[in-house]
């Protein structure tokens, strides 16, 4: 035995290495009968990471004898030794004196049976008589192959086995080869290179080991984006492609006029309700618009009044609400209800962006959470995204905002849409978007659009033939498809799965 290294595999690496210096190559199960399977593996590994060995798995199927067929080994078949009593008695054997000799009934019973069917024995009246000298134990011999060599013959095996002689072993042992780095001892092998080793020049010399770039990674505890981020992701995409400009919606808490008022929503609109509406009760009172910054040079206080006027006594052609307008009510503050708020806010800022005194045109998106007081299920929270877009130019249609929505839903592979036609106090037209489903077999609503009001638009002082496009969907819908999950809840909230979160792959959207 080759001199034992100081590592614990090292024996058997040792013995494999002096294994292999004498027959090149070898058999595992032959040469390392008793060693365990991981013990015999671990030291290949060893060896071949270091391109010693090399090895391949030979897995084959051995026959064992059944204790049945050990005692056939040793005493004979039944047949035969049936056979054989009957023989040794010169004159026949009565059945009774069979059984005491060979002193059990079964092999008794089944060896006549088939020492009859040989031909090896006959009845001679009330007496057995051999019929013939001498006999080959067909069947021990063939065990006692198998004992040996644990194979047979394929249709001998079959046929053993369905006498239950046998039963069959998967056996899997190791074909060991020399590697190009064979040799009888281990080579220390440098995992680093250092300082001391550039130092002393010992580098040139070193045998380092190889890389391993079969080892698994260790597993990174980074941070995931939510899936919900991921699907916005994809959705902005779609917008900038489309040559949008994102919104700023970092704005949680609007006032009702920005919420409601500018977007035509009547004072006593049940969306309004406290039952849907969360109200912020300090502070409870927003200020009047007003310029945000000292280049803001808009003219806020006479689009405060349109507003009023709209809604109280109608204008612009609109024949308003006729109802005392309550500039309280339009300065409470809420959550906003919709992102809409802030297409508002960014269209009236249009108004008040002309170049060479004409107002141009702009396609704007945005992707961010708004507030409704909603009774909690599996799909509704209290708090949802919206993805929102608004597209305002000239000569704009109905038949072209449902190409636009064919386009934009094509590009995330939602196609065959249906419009349905809704109501929305800021549009006229107004259409719900629906699509087929084929998970849930139904038509589906996926989002809802429509061209806004005159009212609304020229009140901000937008030119009159100037057509703006609206549209909305909710984050949440696509992105629980997209992952297969039927509950909210599973998705945001104190019951999320962080492992889900950390685990769920990229979004891509099926696009056409
Ligand atoms: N604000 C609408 C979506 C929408 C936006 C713009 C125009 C028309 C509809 C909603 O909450 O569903």
């Amino acid at each position: 035995m080759a001199p034992a290294s100081n590592n614990p595999a090292g024996d058997l690496t040792s013995e494999v290495l002096q294994a292999l210096s004498k027959a090149d190559p070898i058999l595992s199960t032959e040469t390392f009968a008793e060693v365990p399977f991981e013990s015999i593996k671990a030291a290949l590994d060893r060896l071949a990471s270091r391109s010693m060995v090399a090895y391949e798995q030979v897995e084959r199927e051995e026959a064992f004898l059944e204790p049945e067929a050990e005692v056939i080994v040793s005493h004979g078949s039944h047949e035969a030794r049936v056979f054989e009593a009957v023989r040794q008695a010169l004159d026949g054997l009565s059945i009774q004196d069979l059984e005491g000799k060979i002193g059990d009934k079964t092999v008794t019973k089944l060896g006549q049976g088939k020492a009859f069917k040989e031909k090896w024995i006959k009845k001679d009246g009330a007496k057995l008589v051999a019929l013939v000298e001498s006999i080959n134990d067909v069947t021990r011999d063939q065990l006692k192959v198998i004992q040996e060599k644990k194979t047979h013959d394929a249709k001998i095996i079959a046929d053993l086995k369905k006498r239950k002689l046998l039963k069959m072993q998967k056996v899997i042992s190791f074909r060991i080869s020399k590697g190009p780095k064979f040799a009888l001892e281990i080579v220390k092998e440098e995992t680093d290179l250092t300082a001391e080793m550039l130092a002393s020049g010992a580098w040139k010399t070193a045998a380092f080991k190889p890389y391993n770039f079969n080892a698994l990674g260790a597993d990174q505890h980074a941070g995931a984006l939510h899936p919900l981020n991921k699907v916005r992701q994809e959705f902005r995409q779609i917008f900038f492609e489309m040559g949008f400009t994102e919104m700023p919606t970092n704005q949680f808490v609007e006032s009702g006029f920005w919420n409601f008022d500018t977007l035509f929503v009547p004072q006593q609109h049940p969306a309004r309700d406290l039952q849907d509406t969360f109200y912020v009760s300090d502070p409870l009172k927003a200020g009047k618009p007003c310029p945000t910054s000292a280049d803001d040079k808009q003219d806020y206080e006479t689009y405060f009044q349109n507003v009023r006027e709209v809604h109280q006594n109608g204008k612009y052609g609109s024949i308003g609400y006729r109802y005392p307008w309550s500039e309280d009510e339009s300065l409470k503050l809420v959550l906003r209800t919709h992102t809409t708020s802030v297409s508002s806010v960014m269209l009236q800022r249009l108004a008040n962006q002309r170049q060479d005194g004409r107002v141009p045109p702009a396609r704007y998106f945005s992707i961010d959470r708004v507030f409704r007081n909603e009774t909690l299920d599996s799909t509704h929270l209290c708090e949802f995204h919206q993805v929102e877009g608004v597209i305002a130019d000239y000569g704009l249609t109905l038949g072209g905002l449902m190409e636009f929505m064919d386009l934009f839903f094509g590009a995330m592979g939602v196609t065959d849409l249906r419009y349905k036609p809704a109501y929305n106090p800021y549009t006229e037209p107004s259409m719900e978007i629906f699509s087929y489903h084929k998970g849930l077999n139904k038509l589906i609503e996926i989002g809802n659009s429509g061209i806004f009001r005159p009212e609304m638009l020229e009140a901000m002082g937008l030119p009159k033939d100037m057509r703006v496009f609206g549209f909305g969907l909710s984050l949440e819908r696509p992105t629980m498809i997209k992952y297969g999950i039927s509950n909210i809840r599973e998705l945001l909230g104190h019951q999320v799965d962080l492992n889900f979160i950390q685990k769920n792959p990229a979004v891509r959207l099926d696009k056409n």
